[in-house]
């Protein structure tokens, strides 16, 4: 039996008698079923058109309230791109051709047109508008992957930029290359290429909201344009998403195969306001990820060129350093505050570089974050501190808790739990024993890759604590949401307590809603015994600092804990 389409007509007229000529007309239509609503009115109409799908609209130009040309660009005007015909009962060739030139697909004259003269144009009108949709979507989508293309993504760029500086709000862009694709895509195939750049496609958009664009610029070379992006902050959750995404194994023809990505961003208006510029930017900051090693995002910094040329040369060390065995770890007291007991220490790593001396962690972790290596060097960080810890028993100590600092990105590996479960059992060290410290922003990312880590490592028995908390962005919901156990209010807000009342409020507040939530809370960076005592008044349970002491070898550190109590003053 042959097909029958079916047809959703919209008929204007306010003639009765040609409106029944038409709906008959309709009604014989071989091989569609045409469903037809009538109106007489073209503010009805206009109502309609807006909240309906419509396949064709057929129309008089004299209507009560609009007349002429006035009824095309008005229809016009509400629907871009469904058909319109115009059924007028003046013969007229010139106000035909301004009809079809003001949008419309045909113009019908009543008394002349036959029953298929009208079945014929609409038809064709419908054809028309389809092949020149399909043309439209040829010309602004990539067809592998159904994302917009090179020339969309200047549209949506351009747009994006000229709403932000009316909204004056940030808009990111981030630009990615596959890592090695080529080889990838030489030893598997083509065809099986193909399947991972839709599969790439794929999960960059899972990482964006609907309002952000993911556009395919060119072989494996997609970019992403975030709208309103409220904070910096956010779009590197945003590309450590996308990093965490891609590293993720691809299932082609039951085979698992891995790829990552360089990703390169660009802020706006920071780096510059032109979407060229911004976007060259981008490529740039791309390729300084992918010298350095891949699966990993840069951010373009002004005068990048000098800055890269220093940062490199740091990076290339930090590699060699890790193989060298550079690296140490120093270990900070963590006091409960009631007792003045030593409750845990924090490991803090340190770099002796062979040439440019001490190097502080807070030079090279943000380095060693964005060239990749951050995941063996914090590797080497919980199996040092936990062997050292365990070790301590020999020593006549029994075991104390230990804190390890976990980057961002080193939280975004897949496998970490699988890490630190075999360096529990290498070590012999009770899980109950380690305790790791991550920033809000790991929290922030909800990503169920995160969720799930989170829970696998807390359901081992270790501890987690947020550190630095109150400078990041973490809200009431997700510290709800996930198994914490200590909040380490960051030593900004301790600093010039008690007298600066603003900060004093603010961390009788923290105390008071971590312990509204179970949580135990510990104050960085205490220094002094105004702050102790402003501290214990608001019953914050830990403290930690240079009041009791400084970060220092383990040998240096073993008679405190033989002992078991800090013996503060201790600022020296
Ligand atoms: N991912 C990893 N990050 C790490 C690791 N080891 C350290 N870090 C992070 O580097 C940042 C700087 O650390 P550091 O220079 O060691 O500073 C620590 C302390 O020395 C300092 N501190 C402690 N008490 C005081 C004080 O009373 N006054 C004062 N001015 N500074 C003090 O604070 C730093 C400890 O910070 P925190 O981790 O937030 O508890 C720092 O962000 C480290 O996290 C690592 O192995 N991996």
């Amino acid at each position: 039996m042959a097909e029958v389409h079916h047809i959703k007509v919209l008929l204007i007229e306010d003639n009765a008698v040609d409106a029944l000529w038409v709906r008959r007309a309709l009604e014989s239509f071989e091989g569609f079923h045409i469903d037809c609503v009538h109106l007489d009115s073209l503010p009805e109409a206009l109502t309609y058109v807006e909240q309906h799908d419509i396949d064709v609209i057929l129309t008089d130009l004299s209507l009560p309230s609009s007349s002429g040309l006035d009824t095309v660009d008005q229809l016009r005007a509400t629907t871009s791109d469904t058909p319109i015909l115009v059924l007028s009962s003046l013969n007229d060739e010139s106000l035909a051709v301004s009809a079809v030139q003001n949008g419309a697909q045909d113009y019908l004259v009543k008394d002349h047109v036959t029953k298929d003269a009208l079945h014929r144009s609409i038809r064709y009108s419908i054809e028309r508008c389809r092949s020149q949709r399909h043309l439209a979507y040829l010309a602004d989508y990539d067809q592998l992957t159904g994302l917009p293309n090179r020339r969309l993504f200047f549209d949506r760029f351009d747009h994006a930029l000229k709403r932000a500086r009316r909204s004056e709000q940030l808009v990111a862009l981030l630009f990615v290359d596959l890592d090695h694709f080529k080889d990838i895509n030489d030893s598997i195939g083509h065809q099986a290429g193909d399947e991972i750049l839709q599969q790439v496609a794929e999960r960059l958009q899972a990482c964006v909201r609907d309002c952000d664009t993911v556009s395919r610029m060119g072989g494996d070379e997609f970019a992403l344009v975030l709208e309103d992006v409220p904070s910096i902050q956010q779009v590197s959750v945003v590309a450590n998403r996308l990093l965490d995404h891609l590293a993720a194994p691809f299932l082609i023809e039951e085979q698992e195969l891995f790829s990552s990505a360089s990703v390169g961003v660009t802020i706006f208006p920071f780096d510059d306001n032109l979407v060229g510029t911004l976007l060259q930017h981008a490529d740039i900051a791309m390729y300084q990820a992918k010298h350095q090693g891949g699966n990993a995002y840069h951010y373009y910094l002004g005068g990048m060129g000098a800055q890269v040329a220093s940062r490199s040369s740091l990076a290339n060390d930090l590699r060699q350093g890790l193989a060298k065995e550079e690296f140490f770890l120093h270990y900070q007291p963590l006091v409960d505050l009631q007792t003045s007991r030593i409750i845990g220490v924090e490991s803090l790593v340190r770099w002796q570089h062979p040439t440019r001396g001490l190097i502080p962690p807070g030079q090279f972790i943000p380095i060693a974050e964005h060239i990749g290596v951050i995941g063996p060097l914090g590797h080497w960080v919980l199996q040092k501190a936990c062997a050292d810890i365990r070790g301590i028993c020999h020593e006549g100590v029994s075991e104390i808790p230990v804190a390890v600092n976990v980057s961002g990105r080193q939280f975004g590996h897949h496998d970490l739990a699988t890490k630190i479960e075999k360096v529990l059992g290498d070590s012999t060290l009770s899980p109950g024993m380690l305790e790791l410290e991550l920033t809000e922003n790991v929290l922030m990312d909800d990503s169920i890759n995160h969720t799930s880590t989170l829970k696998r490592i807390k359901n081992m028995g270790v501890k987690i604590s947020i550190d630095d908390f109150g400078t990041g962005y973490s809200s009431f919901r997700y510290l709800k949401t996930f198994p914490i156990d200590t909040l380490k209010i960051d030593r900004s807000f301790i600093q010039d307590l008690p007298h600066n009342a603003h900060n004093a409020s603010l961390v009788a507040s923290m105390i008071s809603m971590g312990h509204s939530l179970g949580l135990s809370v510990l104050a960085e960076g205490v220094e002094t015994e105004d702050q102790v005592n402003f501290l214990k008044g608001h019953n914050c349970d830990r403290a930690q600092g240079y009041f009791f002491a400084k970060p220092q070898s383990l040998d240096s550190l073993m008679p405190m804990l033989r002992h078991g109590h800090v013996s503060a003053p201790a600022l020296n």
